[in-house]
């Protein structure tokens, strides 16, 4: 089987990866000819640790390839994989557009049996309106089998993630494609939940969904902590060792950002709506995730006596550490609220940057985190980069005009830098 990936993004070329590493032959198609071609020189257009070594190795040994081609590359794979966006719209649902517009390709194109596997998060009853798509572009009736195989990969973490997956769902009624995808994925021992396209379609709304309600739950705690002097670091260890609660996702701190979480909250929320259910638990983590930068800027707000002429140095941009990802970023709430209050904005990523829009015009963009920390009233840290915990914070006292460290991640020992003389905020760190 020669397996065709569409939208070589953050998954598509993750996915890529995957299969090109346990032995098929994958093709790469994307819209953007920029990528296709760097892609075809073994770079990647994104950054991702680990995944571009594995790309080049297998663009050098000819079993991983990229083409813009649409006709051809459908008509040569059998099973196609449907990796592209699925963004929100105003309205808070998902925007179909580029899954519609794939599947279209997929029914005008096709010259034999298809199996069209979607991995892209998309809402429930996509794959019975991917059929209709599909034969609606058809101008002879080839047969096709459609499938859900939703990705839980995490960015950053996405080679690991990918190659060592904790289940494999797939959501079809097709026999045939339900083997065909157990034969793709020979050499995973992980458990598999073969269900139907709805059940695996609202499995992945459903896991995003618990882990942002399990950020929120932290995060609104965190704020009662510090009211309580109580550091909410060790609420979550105490309540991370209880197997039933687990550790993982209790990190309060600005929120959670990033392309999936946001959207794909807001997406379930609306259609719950439609359907005449409200997910109340789920309305309040969307406005307690909303809400969680400015709790942090309130703080800063009142230490500074207002933004207006004062410098504040904001460290990290991406949404989280090991990516250069800035969608739904926290840091960028944060820029654009001290821009609108007339601070001056110094920032530092080690490796995202900013959108090129006038709005970031003012916003001093420095090389290292020493250079943002120059003349600043205050520090917002923002990305837990580790570098930032391995900052000389002795030394860099005396770059600042005031030792202000307000500390959006939770990262820092707090303990230590109140004995190095900065006055340091957490998010619910208590005392
Ligand atoms: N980024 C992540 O960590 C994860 C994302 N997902 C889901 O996977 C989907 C893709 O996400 P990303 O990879 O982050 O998106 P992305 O934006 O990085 O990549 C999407 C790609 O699809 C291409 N594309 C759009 N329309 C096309 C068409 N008609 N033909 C060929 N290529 C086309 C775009 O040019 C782009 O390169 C989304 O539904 C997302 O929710 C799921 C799990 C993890
Ligand atoms: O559907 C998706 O796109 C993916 O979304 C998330 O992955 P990702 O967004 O890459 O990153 P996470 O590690 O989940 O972090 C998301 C956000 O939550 C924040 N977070 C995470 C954990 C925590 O304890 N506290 C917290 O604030 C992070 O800082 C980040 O802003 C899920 O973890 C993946 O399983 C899923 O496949």
């Amino acid at each position: 089987m020669k397996i065709l990936i569409i939208g070589t993004g953050y998954v598509g070329a993750t996915t890529a990866m995957v299969f090109a590493e346990i032995g098929w032959q994958v093709t790469g198609l994307d819209i953007d000819a920029g990528k296709i071609e760097r892609l075809k020189k073994g770079q990647l257009h994104f950054h991702e640790p680990g995944l571009e070594d594995l790309i080049a190795k297998h663009v050098q040994s000819g079993r991983l390839r990229f083409t813009t081609d649409k006709a051809a590359a459908i008509k040569e794979h059998d099973v196609i994989f449907l990796c592209v966006g699925t963004p929100s719209l105003p309205d808070g649902s998902a925007d179909l557009r580029y899954v519609g517009q794939a599947a279209e390709d997929i029914g005008r194109l096709m010259k034999g049996y298809k199996l069209v596997v979607t991995k892209s998060t998309v809402p429930v009853g996509t794959q019975e309106q991917i059929k209709k798509w599909i034969e609606a572009a058809q101008q002879t009736a080839y047969p096709f089998d459609v499938a859900s195989n939703p990705e839980f990969l995490r960015e950053g973490k996405a080679v690991e993630d990918a190659l060592h997956p904790d289940r494999i769902v797939i959501g079809t009624d097709s026999q045939r494609a339900t083997e065909q995808l157990k034969k793709l994925y020979w050499s995973f021992s992980c458990p598999w939940i073969v269900t139907t396209p709805r059940t695996a379609e609202l499995i992945k709304y459903a896991s995003n969904s618990f882990l942002a309600t399990k950020i929120s739950y932290m995060n609104e705690l965190a704020r009662l902590c510090d009211e309580l002097e109580v550091n909410v670091k060790e609420i979550a260890e105490g309540m991370g060792l209880d197997p039933r609660i687990g550790p993982s996702f209790l990190q309060a701190g600005l929120g959670y950002g990033g392309s999936c979480f946001p959207k794909d909250v807001s997406e379930l929320v609306t259609t719950s709506r439609k359907h005449h259910v409200n997910l109340r638990i789920l309305e309040g983590v969307t406005e307690v995730n909303r809400m969680q930068y400015a709790y942090l800027l309130d703080k800063v707000r009142s230490r500074l006596s207002g933004f207006a002429g004062k410098t504040v140095a904001v460290l990290g941009l991406a949404f989280k550490p090991d990516t250069d990802d800035i969608r739904e970023a926290p840091a960028l709430r944060i820029i654009d609220q001290l821009l609108l209050e007339q601070a001056s904005v110094q920032l530092y990523d080690p490796i995202a940057s900013l959108p090129g829009n006038a709005a970031y015009q003012a916003v001093k963009f420095c090389t290292s985190a020493e250079d943002a920390l120059k003349g600043a009233d205050a520090i917002i840290l923002c990305t837990e980069w580790p570098e930032f915990a391995q900052l000389d914070w002795k030394k860099a006292k005396k770059l600042l005009k005031q030792p202000n460290l307000f500390d959006g991640r939770n990262m820092m020992d707090a303990k230590r830098l109140r004995a190095l003389g900065y006055y340091y905020q957490g998010i619910g760190s208590g005392y």
